[in-house]
């Protein structure tokens, strides 16, 4: 790895295994499975990508639905691991995917705070620093104590974001959350994202606007099927991709 290099992904595929035929129950599943019934497809949700990004860049990641953009994120995020290839990693990652996963609907937004804060790899101590700053950005002031199976999806992701961006993180990666939220919020978003670049802090971002990212992103890798099509400076893949 160069030494500018924050992260290398080196020759990198992803394969799925897809059950080629319905099973109804565990029942059917077991049984199946130990008469070696049980038949798979193979898939190639990505396949030999290689690039790599220095410090302070921004990468945007386009491509048609089903291209690859979030499973490459996630072996970044090293929630999955390539079946081929490597990825390297320098520094810590924020990963803002799947916005909310990490919470339990029955708890309150503020017990949600020290639960999601700790499968963050952060302290109570430090998680009670950044309360304040946590129901401040996300707005939600008076549904502190109210069990977030109560609030409405883009409430919830208001939260989650919220809490995935405390600090400035090496490397933050964002997938389509900008999507959800009303504008105001995707606008105050897209303000704190550029707060922690203007810091320093490495960002992969997916999004379905071509706008969102040429205002983001100083590069692009444009995936399609699993392959790399382009990777390069952001405005001239931008232009070619908007006319294809
Ligand atoms: N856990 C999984 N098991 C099986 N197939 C999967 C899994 N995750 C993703 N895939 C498949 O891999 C392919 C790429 O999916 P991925 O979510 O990375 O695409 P994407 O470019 O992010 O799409 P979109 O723009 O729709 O979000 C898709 O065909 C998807 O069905």
């Amino acid at each position: 790895m160069n030494q500018q290099d924050i992260i290398r992904v080196d020759h990198v595929s992803m394969r799925f295994s897809l059950a080629s035929e319905k099973v109804d129950s565990f029942k059917e599943y077991f049984i199946k499975t130990l008469k070696k019934q049980l038949f798979y497809d193979e898939f190639w949700a990505l396949s030999d990508v290689s690039f790599s990004i220095q410090r302070g860049d921004a990468l945007g990641l386009i491509g048609l639905n089903g291209s690859g953009k979030s499973t490459m994120l996630k072996v970044i995020a090293g929630v999955l691991k390539p079946t081929k290839g490597s990825v390297e990693v320098r520094g810590n990652v924020a990963p803002l995917i799947e916005l909310g996963a990490g919470f339990d609907m029955d708890l309150t937004a503020s017990e949600n705070i020290f639960l999601n804060g700790a499968l963050l790899g952060r302290s109570h101590e430090e998680m009670e620093e950044h309360y304040q700053d946590i129901v401040d950005f996300s707005e939600l002031q008076n549904f502190m104590n109210v069990p977030v199976k109560n609030f409405s999806s883009g409430m919830v992701s208001r939260l989650a974001f919220a809490i995935a961006t405390i600090g400035t993180p090496d490397i933050l990666i964002v997938d389509e959350v900008l999507s959800v939220g009303d504008f105001h919020f995707q606008e105050k978003c897209q303000a704190r994202i550029q707060q922690m670049l203007d810091a320093g802090t490495t960002l992969l971002f997916v999004s379905h606007s071509i706008e969102q990212v040429k205002m983001l992103c100083n590069k692009i890798v444009w995936l399609e099927k699993g392959c790399v099509k382009m990777f390069g400076e952001a405005e001239k893949i931008a232009e070619i991709y908007s006319a294809s």
